[in-house]
């Protein structure tokens, strides 16, 4: 059975100034021996914050991510961001197809694939999102909407090291909900099914994050979860303990 190193990023989403700095110290000095010793964490902050948290900590155990990024490598597209910038910035990671990029941008999943293999061109990690709506959950179409998402967003030729893909129920987001443990199983074990089908050894070595109102108090529960390897924290990652709470369910 393949091993996969857990790992706990956090996305800041629209949070955060400079005043935010001493935030992200408090979670690299949690990030103790005994923590590096199980997993990788990951802050992914705005795009502002980047090169100041990266000249926070140089060298520091907690690595950086971008919450998005444009399919170029530069030139004339007014308020974006390429992969390239995000590197240049101490990223090494990017979120892409984030829901509410999908949903406040419309994000289509050829777009979100095409921003998967900008990341790779800037030799960044592709944490790629997929998730269904509450309505999509309701009718049964769970399985469907993020299979079809995984085939239209992930790129070809992906491997474990260079894509994370994290499942994230929209109506699990920001609400204090959680799907069921047998859900989640359910879920990420067809993902998996999926991606080892696809590209075989690599889709195996792939991990698969669970999103969607992870705290403290449920991080065991659902860490523990075969095929979960991993989470993508929102609101429970703007506070050193509360993020450092979740790490900690891997001790
Ligand atoms: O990217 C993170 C997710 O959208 C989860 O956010 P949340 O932990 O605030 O529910």
């Amino acid at each position: 059975m393949t091993k996969r190193r857990p790992l706990v990023a956090g996305n800041w989403k629209m949070n955060g100034l400079k005043a935010s700095v001493p935030e992200f110290g408090r979670i690299v000095d949690g990030c103790d021996a005994s923590l590096v010793a199980k997993l990788d964490l990951m802050v992914c902050p705005p795009a502002t914050l980047l090169a100041a948290l990266a000249a926070a900590a140089p060298g520091s155990p907690v690595s950086l991510g971008g919450q998005d990024c444009h399919t170029d490598a530069s030139g004339a597209h007014t308020g974006d961001i390429s992969a390239e910038m995000l590197a240049d910035a101490g990223a090494s990671a990017v979120i892409v197809g984030h829901s509410e990029r999908r949903a406040d941008h419309g994000e289509s999943d050829a777009e979100v694939r095409a921003k998967a293999e900008a990341a790779r061109r800037a030799g960044l990690v592709a944490i790629i999102c997929v998730g269904e709506s509450r309505e999509e959950r309701e009718a049964g179409k769970a399985l469907d909407i993020v299979r079809s998402q995984l085939a239209g967003s992930v790129p070809e030729g992906a491997t474990g090291e260079g894509v994370v893909i994290a499942y994230e129920p929209i109506w699990a987001i920001g609400t204090g909900l959680t799907p069921t443990t047998t859900d989640i199983a359910q879920m990420h074990g067809a993902m998996r099914e999926v991606l080892t089908a696809r590209f075989g050894k690599e889709g195996e070595r792939m991990r698969l994050l669970y999103g969607g109102s992870v705290k403290p108090e449920n991080a065991r529960e659902i860490l523990a979860v075969p095929d979960v390897d991993g989470a993508l924290v929102g609101g429970a990652s703007l506070k050193a303990e509360s993020f450092l709470g979740i790490a900690r369910a891997y001790l």
